[in-house]
């Protein structure tokens, strides 16, 4: 975790070596308030998180802290608390510039910790910025779509939104026994009045750029047809590209850029948030991609001189290149996938 800082430095720096701020207007963000979480996240826990933060030695607080989901495999750590406000504050900020009209598109690379529960940790996730984004957008959008392109099931947000009809929800991942979270199968669609408006693209090792995009977008066109939102929001994980630790898909940011362009084209609010991402290097490549697509502007395919440029090596392009595992997923099995989410996605009213 203690590692995500320097990764949000490498995307700040090379965003900037690339000159990308002069043609964006940054905002200082506010950490949200312990009531703006409260809006989601349950007291007790909020509290807890806050205590723990501001302790040295947590190890005294073990047993609670199993409660709330902060154990070995998602720890607390000092500072915890502030970190997750800051980030959380940017999210509904940038929701706020949406709502207001200052911008048409806003970005926070540093959000989309789509695992947080209301009343625990998950994933290395703290608190949802994701959802409390969303819940702001709704204060002034009636409908709103959220795409989650993470290597891992968005299910904090699914959960959030599962019976809702306001909410609809798309994740993209891959779904494989013992892969985090195990769920998000293509069976899972929400319930009650949210029945048909979570949406799950499970898939396999190996997938690459065209397939990936080719869905993707496919069912995104659907979506919008039958959904019509009035307020998307974007989850940009990077844990989906090749090179990434967790070895999974086969992507590159052209996966994700294509992905974004076809949100673009729809001319509705905007919200693109980060999320996962292991191998910093390729992740701040994607990231620095993304808002260049945003902003319709090519960048240059060498890395500018700057802090970080020997993380770039040995090639110290900006281009991501395939690597040659296999696909595991069949044609056969995308387009039964596909056939699934189109049957499921026919029954909204
Ligand atoms: C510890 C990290 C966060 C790092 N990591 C990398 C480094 C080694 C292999 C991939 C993980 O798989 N992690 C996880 C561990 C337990 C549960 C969840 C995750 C990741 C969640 C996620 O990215 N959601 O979008
Ligand atoms: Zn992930």
């Amino acid at each position: 975790m203690l590692k995500i800082p320097r990764r949000a430095s490498m995307v700040s720096s090379l965003i900037e070596a690339y000159r990308l701020p002069s043609l964006l207007r940054t905002v200082q963000p506010t950490p949200a308030s312990f009531e703006d979480l409260c809006k989601f996240h349950q007291e007790d826990y909020l509290e807890f998180l806050q205590k723990i933060s501001q302790q040295e030695d947590i190890e005294k607080y073990d047993e609670e802290a199993q409660l709330y989901g902060l154990s070995y495999d998602c720890p607390a750590h000092p500072g915890v608390y502030d970190y997750a406000s800051l980030v959380t504050g940017a999210t509904i900020q940038a929701a706020e510039c949406l709502m207001n009209k200052t911008a048409d598109i806003a970005i926070n690379w540093f959000g989309g910790w789509h695992h947080g529960k209301k009343d625990s940790a998950s994933g290395f996730c703290y608190t949802n910025d994701v959802v409390l984004g969303i819940l702001k957008l709704r204060e002034k959008f009636n409908r709103v779509l959220y795409i989650d392109l993470d290597v891992h099931h968005g299910d904090g947000v699914e959960d959030a939104f599962c019976s809702s009809n306001k909410v609809l929800t798309v994740s993209v991942h891959k779904h494989a026994v013992g892969f985090f979270p195990g769920t998000g199968s293509v069976s899972d669609v929400g319930m009650g009045k949210g029945k048909y408006y979570s949406v799950n693209i499970p898939l396999q090792d190996g997938i690459k750029d065209a397939e990936f995009s080719a869905l993707v977008c496919r069912v995104l066109l659907k979506v919008r047809d039958r959904f019509n939102p009035e307020a998307v929001v974007c989850q940009c994980g990077a844990d989906g590209l090749t090179g990434d630790p967790n070895g999974a898909f086969n992507l590159t940011p052209n996966a994700l850029g294509k992905c974004v362009y076809t949100l673009l084209s729809w001319k509705r609010p905007l919200l693109l948030l980060g999320g996962g991402g292991y191998n910093h290097a390729n992740t701040a490549r994607c990231w620095a991609y993304l808002t260049a697509v945003v902003l319709g502007r090519k960048l240059p395919d060498d890395i500018p001189e700057h802090k970080y440029l020997m993380e770039y090596g040995p090639d110290y392009t900006l281009t991501v290149t395939p690597g040659n595992q296999g696909d595991h997923n069949t044609q056969e099995s995308v387009q039964a996938l596909y056939s699934q989410i189109l049957y499921n996605l026919s029954q909204i009213s």
